[in-house]
């Protein structure tokens, strides 16, 4: 049976996280444009906190993609389930996930973004976990770098539940 058996990160550290991340995200774009891009739904959560700590006139928009999953189509691309609402073109983007786990999902949707003419595409991950990578993406902004274990929480799923966990905790078989 599949239980929330540790919690890896608590709801204060997260917050506190968000919150340097915010400062440091307003603090290299002052003066600048910014979109801010969540990839639903697991970024949602996260997004919505990190903007509240950007004090700057960012707008916002959203992306839901999904990767073809097996591995023989690993290095494909992936499908748009909703696209972007905004032209990109000249706009200085930034790519907000909740997590990068084999980096396929976000190397396959940079190279899309990057084709549509952005004055600059950054990427901003709550977590990473690097041992899973496959894809190699450079990272702009990381909140924290994880171990290999499956998490949930703060927006992040298992078959769809404990995306409204405050906290990240482990899932084990036990
Ligand atoms: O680095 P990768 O191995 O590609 O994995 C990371 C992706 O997987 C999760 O999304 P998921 O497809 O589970 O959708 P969700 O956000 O709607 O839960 C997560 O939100 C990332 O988008
Ligand atoms: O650890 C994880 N948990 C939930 N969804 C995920 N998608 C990639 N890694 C994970």
């Amino acid at each position: 049976m599949f239980k929330i058996t540790k919690t890896m990160l608590t709801e204060e550290e997260i917050k506190a996280r968000v919150a340097e991340l915010g400062k440091q995200i307003e603090k290299d774009f002052e003066g600048q444009d910014l979109l801010v891009v969540g990839i639903l739904k697991g970024a949602s959560v996260f997004v919505a906190d990190l903007i509240r700590n950007i004090n700057l006139d960012v707008n916002m928009d959203f992306m839901s993609v999904s990767s073809y999953g097996n591995a023989m189509e690993s290095s494909g691309s992936v499908k748009i389930l909703k696209d972007l609402d905004v032209d990109i073109k000249g706009k200085n983007v930034l790519i907000v996930e909740d997590i990068i786990d084999s980096g396929l999902t976000l190397s396959n949707l940079t190279k899309e973004l990057s084709a549509r003419g952005p004055k600059s595409l950054k990427i901003c991950t709550l977590l990473d976990k690097p041992e899973r990578r496959k894809a190699d993406i450079p990272v702009d902004y990381v909140g924290f770098v994880i171990e290999d274990k499956f998490i949930v929480g703060y927006g992040i799923d298992y078959a769809e539940k404990y995306r409204n966990l405050p906290y990240i905790g482990i899932v084990e078989d036990v």
